[in-house]
């Protein structure tokens, strides 16, 4: 098994064309000899800038949502074309935040993971309970569902190609970070889940994220559990400091 980590920075909606330009120049000489994946996910009107700045460099970028569709009357959003002429490679769905202040479902999931796929994209998939889920012992049912639900449909020569991030919504900026061993828990959950709907073999080749206020000075012990491959990180990615300490957990 070798899973290779992964490290995304989730801007959300943060940074102008300004920042990004000041955060890249600064941030991108640290990570030269990073040999983890390291994603940034600007908001969608940086990509280009962003794109420019990362070519021939070891940064890759990804965006923040898509639409499904290719195009059409869908005011206000962003096709997986669009994405790709930038180019993108990687994508997030299903964050936390889309699917409770966009009312993104698990069926709109899986269509975007679908056509995310389809067009060569990378998807990140956020799942994760509430804290009131949490309180009530659903956790691993909920989370679990959700994984099941995104994949509906999708063939096993395709899901290899899915990164999973586990975030529990209560630990979403808010500084209370699961334990790793919860986290751990929940991420080996998700990884038997995944096994039980393709193969052994596809389960311990995925890679799984964890997210909610991961810091540099947590990030080494999240990184020791043997499912945790990687993060998926919002505050903390806006400092290009802080982040490189982050990519940087193994040096
Ligand atoms: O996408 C990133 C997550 O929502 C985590 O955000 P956070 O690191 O600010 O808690």
């Amino acid at each position: 098994m070798s899973r290779k980590p992964l490290i995304a920075g989730n801007w959300k909606m943060n940074n102008t064309r300004k920042d990004t330009i000041d955060f890249l120049d600064n941030f991108l000489p640290k990570v030269r000899n990073i040999a983890s994946d390291i994603v940034i996910c600007p908001p969608f009107t940086n990509l280009f800038t962003a794109a420019e700045k990362l070519a021939n460099t070891n940064v890759k970028l990804g965006a923040q949502n898509m639409h499904w569709e290719d195009n059409g009357a869908f005011t206000g959003e962003i096709s997986p074309l669009m994405l790709k002429e930038v180019p993108c490679e990687y994508v997030i769905i299903g964050h936390s935040e889309r699917r409770q202040y966009f009312a993104e479902t698990d069926e709109t999931v899986n269509k975007k993971i679908k056509s995310a796929l389809k067009h060569g994209l990378l998807p990140i998939v956020c799942v994760g309970e509430t804290l009131s889920q949490r309180e009530e012992g659903i956790t691993m049912a909920w989370v679990t569902s959700q994984v099941e639900k995104a994949l509906k449909d999708i063939p096993s020569s395709e899901v290899g190609k899915i990164v999973f991030a586990y975030e529990p919504i209560w630990a979403i900026g808010t500084g209370k970070t699961a334990s790793s061993k919860d986290a751990e828990e929940v991420i080996k959950a998700i990884r038997e889940k995944i096994g039980e709907l393709y193969s052994k073999n596809v389960a311990e080749n995925i890679r799984i994220l964890y997210g909610g206020s991961v810091k540099p000075d947590n990030i080494k012990e999240l990184m020791n559990e043997a499912d945790i491959d990687g993060a998926l990180v919002g505050g903390a990615s806006l400092d290009p400091e802080s982040f490189y300490r982050i990519c940087a957990f193994n040096l």
